[in-house]
């Protein structure tokens, strides 16, 4: 049995050659490190000879970002390499194909997705991806329909429910998303110029009303299997093809926090537009593009979650009691819009950024850009309970204007 170890370069190229049939036995290997997560090791190693080239991804037994003083389990590699291939299962074609697994090193082998480009660094160069609401929206109708109690055996899920138990990662969410924004925490990071929004943040009671009841959704609610932070740092892209990685922090909880992490994080790319469009025009056409993909990927969702309800309901009740589907699709709805004004929040004043702002060079258009994610985002928040339909979501964002402090 191996114990466990970081592995470095030379040795990830060690343990590639011991994983049976990913290279021949004399193959010429080469490895480089390439993550760039907040939490894990990435080596992409590749055969000389053909190109031929592999993912090991290792977790650490700390938070990389901050460093060993924040420990974190093992058992998320686990549960990253399980739900991956219960979601090739759900989903086929949108995710990694997963070689290997080994428990002793926390490590998973899986398909290397080089020819795609990760979404969010896509999004800032004004990539569009005309297949992305049709690809996301199967892919989080399948994997969430079929790990709810609508559709699937309801004691099997209950196993399911105790497999993917993931206490360490869901307290980083519970911090992070539904308490630290809301409070002076230590680990809240924000430019000094922010510093009144942060305020603010700390004294709206409304606010926090709308957030410990979101907070509450997140704790106690085990809807279904999640993937648990569905952001496009975390989906490969091209035009043509959509693969969603990462999904080490799933656990059984509300299907809005998935949908709500893809509104989010495009309208984080939406604020960043201050910056990243060349001008007023190309600005606006770019941020009508991703509104209307909101509204595709909800519409989308929202049909094919019916669909799989019609087709493959488990649950009589559910299926027969009158008005019991009209309210549930509405909650589901209510409940992406309050998670997507949360996440948004999160990445502007807590510990973990998102590129789409941070990367913006100029102080007084990041600024801008900051400010915008968080009308919209407090927005959304306050709005949760109370939408009845996408175009509250579409109309907070429209509305919502880039100040300029200069
Ligand atoms: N299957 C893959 N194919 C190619 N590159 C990958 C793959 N998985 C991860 N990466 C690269 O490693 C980076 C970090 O991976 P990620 O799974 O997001 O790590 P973390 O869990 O630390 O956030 C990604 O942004 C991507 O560049
Ligand atoms: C200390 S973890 C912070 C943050 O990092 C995770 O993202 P990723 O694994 O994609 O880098 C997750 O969003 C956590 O909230």
């Amino acid at each position: 049995m191996t114990a466990y170890r970081p592995l470095d370069e030379e040795k990830a190229i060690q343990i590639a050659r011991e994983i049976n049939q990913l290279f021949p036995e004399n193959a010429e290997l080469s490895c480089r490190e390439i993550g760039d997560g907040n939490l894990n090791l990435v080596f992409h190693i590749t055969d000389a000879a053909n190109g031929a080239s592999v993912i090991l991804k290792q977790a650490l037994p700390y938070a990389k970002v901050v460093g060993e003083s924040w420990p974190l389990t093992l058992d998320r590699a686990r549960i990253e390499s399980e739900k991956l291939m219960l979601e090739g299962k759900l989903a086929p074609g949108l995710v990694p194909v997963v070689y290997h697994y080994d428990a002793q090193l926390a490590l998973t082998a899986m398909e290397d997705l080089s020819s795609h480009h990760i979404m969010r660094r896509g999004l800032m160069e004004g990539t569009r991806y005309p297949l992305f609401s049709e690809h996301i929206s199967t892919f989080m109708a399948n994997t969430l329909f079929f790990t709810s109690d609508l559709g699937m055996n309801q004691q099997d899920k209950k196993q399911l429910v105790k497999a993917f138990i993931n206490p360490e990662l869901c307290k980083i969410t519970e911090d992070l998303i539904f308490d630290d924004p809301y409070t002076d925490s230590p680990n809240n990071s924000y430019d000094s110029h922010l510093e009144d929004a942060a305020a603010a943040l700390r004294t709206d009671g409304e606010l926090h009303l709308e957030i410990a009841l979101l907070r509450e959704k997140f704790l106690t609610q085990a809807q279904a299997l999640l993937h648990g932070d569905l952001h496009t740092g975390s989906i490969f892209a091209t035009p043509e093809s959509t693969k969603v990685i990462d999904p080490e922090f799933a656990f059984y909880g509300p299907i809005g926090f998935d949908v709500g992490a893809v509104f989010a994080n495009l309208l984080l790319n939406y604020a960043g537009q201050v910056h990243w469009s060349r001008d007023e025009q190309e600005r606006a056409a770019f941020r009508t593009y991703l509104l209307r993909t909101i509204e595709e990927i909800w519409n989308a969702f929202d049909s094919k979650f019916r669909a799989l309800w019609d087709q493959h309901g488990v649950d009589r009740m559910a299926s027969s009691a009158p008005g019991y589907r009209e309210l549930y699709m509405k909650r589901l709805l209510q409940d992406s819009i309050g998670f997507a004004g949360a996440k948004m929040v999160r990445r502007i004043v807590g510990l973990s950024h998102v590129a789409d702002i941070d990367q913006i060079p100029d102080a007084a258009k990041r600024e801008a850009a900051q400010r915008l994610a968080l009308a919209i985002g407090t927005a959304l928040i306050r709005r949760n309970r109370k939408a009845n339909s996408i175009r509250d979501l579409l109309e907070i964002a429209a509305t919502r204007e880039d100040v300029h402090s200069t």
